[in-house]
């Protein structure tokens, strides 16, 4: 085989795919093996609306908090019992390709995290077609340093993304907090079954109302940017996990384990954890539940770190 050409096609291997094959590692529901796609898709959303109808109904929360003037900076925020505004604030940002979910069905790990002492914020932002990328990373980043502002006596600011909002998260690797005014005390992250180059997205059928085009996809991918980021002033020790389900496609698989290395090697503190017989909804829906493998993870990486 010629050397020359076996370097870029084991890079992106996606670009020798047919539109069809493309469009299905693109399609996380047709890898789930417990039930059928659209099935999966409607437990995810009940689930998650279930757990945030429990959430409010039995937790001390501050609902629809405005981060910014946008109609759309909203955010829930729930708390421990502990009147108390030195604690560990867990944000998370939804998933649904940029287009679809919203805070309102996404508070999955609300009983678990308020039961062992940390605040959790679920963050929404403005999905396609009314939020372009660049309008929703601009979001997410004054979520963050609302937060910051708020309680700045928080013992930590942990972000939490699935899928499309572990790319929304992972963008802050590449923020200007000083032109945000604020850096946020940032203490991990939780990168679940996210995308980080976006450029094989671009021609899915994801992209229809996100008509986000080559040079969009381009300059939000962090996979691509971190060597060339600002100089981060936040510890570069803080713990970033890069997780994916068993149940993914190689694609999404790919995506995990290349940025993960990426963020290795621009120094960061970064690992990889493929959940054995989780696909890309069974990994959240199990944060719901105290003692699953992905809440443990995130105890223990928050209370190691206090
Ligand atoms: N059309 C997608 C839906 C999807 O990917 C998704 C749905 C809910 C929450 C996260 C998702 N994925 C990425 O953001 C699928 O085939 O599964």
């Amino acid at each position: 085989m010629d050397a020359r050409r076996a370097v870029p096609r084991a890079q992106a291997p996606w670009k020798e795919m047919s539109a069809e094959e493309l469009e299905k590692q693109y399609s996380p529901s047709r890898w789930v093996v417990r039930m059928e796609p659209e099935e999966a898709l409607r437990t995810f959303r009940e689930k998650g609306t279930e757990a945030t109808k429990n959430a409010q109904a039995t937790r001390r929360c501050q609902l629809y908090v405005p981060y910014g003037d946008g109609k759309g900076d909203r955010m829930d925020i729930y708390f421990p019992d502990t009147e108390s505004e030195a604690l560990p604030f867990f944000l998370f940002f939804h998933g649904g390709y940029w287009q679809s979910g919203s805070k309102d069905q996404s508070a999955f790990m609300v009983n678990p995290l308020t039961t062992r002492g940390v605040a959790v914020a679920v963050v929404d932002y403005d999905v396609a077609p009314k939020g372009t990328l660049d309008h929703m990373v601009d979001q997410v980043t004054r979520s963050i340093v609302f937060i910051q502002q708020q309680y700045p006596r928080n013992e930590g600011i942990y972000l939490c993304g699935h899928s499309a909002g572990a790319h929304l998260a992972s963008m802050m690797f590449l923020a200007n907090w000083t032109k945000h005014g604020g850096v946020p005390n940032l203490r991990g992250f939780f990168l679940v079954s996210g995308l980080y180059d976006l450029e094989p997205i671009v021609s899915t059928s994801n992209n229809a109302l996100l008509l986000m085009t080559l040079e969009d996809a381009w300059r939000n991918s962090p996979q691509w940017h971190l060597d060339t980021a600002p100089a981060w002033p936040a510890d570069l020790a803080c713990p970033i996990l890069v997780m994916v389900g068993e149940h993914e496609s190689p694609e999404f698989h790919r995506q995990s384990w290349e940025f993960c290395q990426t963020l290795c090697r621009a120094g960061w503190e970064a690992s990889f954890k493929k959940l054995p017989d989780m696909d890309h909804f069974s990994i959240i829906e199990n944060l719901t539940k105290k003692d699953s493998v992905v809440t443990q993870i995130v105890v223990q990486t928050i209370f190691r770190e206090l």
